[in-house]
């Protein structure tokens, strides 16, 4: 399998989503924004970072670069796309996921070790106990998700809530943390699990995630 790590102008854990496609023993290498092509790559990593500088709003200038269109349709034809922090909200504004990611509620950048937990079973998540809860680093000022109770209620219908806060950092709705599309092969999350990768960095919980992405899963499993 083979990854495409999308770098904007202002991406600074593009280097970790690299290293955590190298330690699945897969292939990976970055694409600009100004690409409009993703021939060849079987899964996208969009970093966490403050694209563009995170002016107008984190990711609203992201959405309009031209290797957006191509990951719309890359979404559309059912591959993988993981968004993490800034590739969440890249991904919310681009409409490939529900919602919007505002400013914490407390209007503080914050960083630390989080606890959060596994909600459901996807093609990133499959190979998590669900209720199990991991040790995942967080790190943004723009974490808090939004969304209306008609578009939370479609979000439980269709198990699309993949991972919550036990101990709400910032806001977000119903403790909301990462949630897929309808389809289940686009997530977004704000917790940063391509910096969970080794004990000597206090945690590995999240070396499941990349591992369930290349590991063959049936939906409703
Ligand atoms: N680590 C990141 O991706 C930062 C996310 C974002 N720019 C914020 O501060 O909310």
């Amino acid at each position: 399998m083979k990854f495409a790590v999308i770098r904007f102008p202002g991406s600074n854990c593009d280097r970790d989503m690299y290293n955590a496609a190298k330690k699945i023993d897969c292939e990976v290498e970055y694409v600009d924004y100004r690409k409009t092509s993703l021939e060849g790559f079987d899964g996208v990593l969009i970093p966490g970072g403050f694209s563009f500088g995170d002016y107008l709003r984190s990711g609203a200038m992201a959405k309009v670069a031209p290797i957006m269109d191509e990951i719309k349709r890359f979404a559309d034809e059912g591959k993988l796309v993981l968004g993490v922090c800034n590739g969440f909200q890249v991904l919310t504004e681009a409409r490939l996921l529900p919602g919007a990611l505002i400013h914490n509620d407390h209007h503080q950048f914050i960083c630390r070790n989080d606890s959060i937990r596994v909600n459901n079973h996807s093609q990133f998540t499959h190979l998590y106990d669900i209720g199990e809860d991991l040790t995942i680093p967080i790190a943004h000022g723009e974490g808090h998700y939004y969304c209306d109770d008609e578009t939370y209620q479609s979000l439980v219908d269709n198990h699309q809530i993949m991972f919550t806060y036990n101990d709400n950092p910032n806001g977000s709705y119903k403790d909301i943390a990462g949630i897929t599309n309808e389809q289940g092969n686009v997530l977004g999350m704000m917790p940063h699990p391509e910096r969970a990768l080794d004990q000597l960095l206090s945690t590995d919980d999240g070396l499941k995630l990349f591992q369930s992405m290349i590991t063959p899963y049936e939906k409703g499993e």
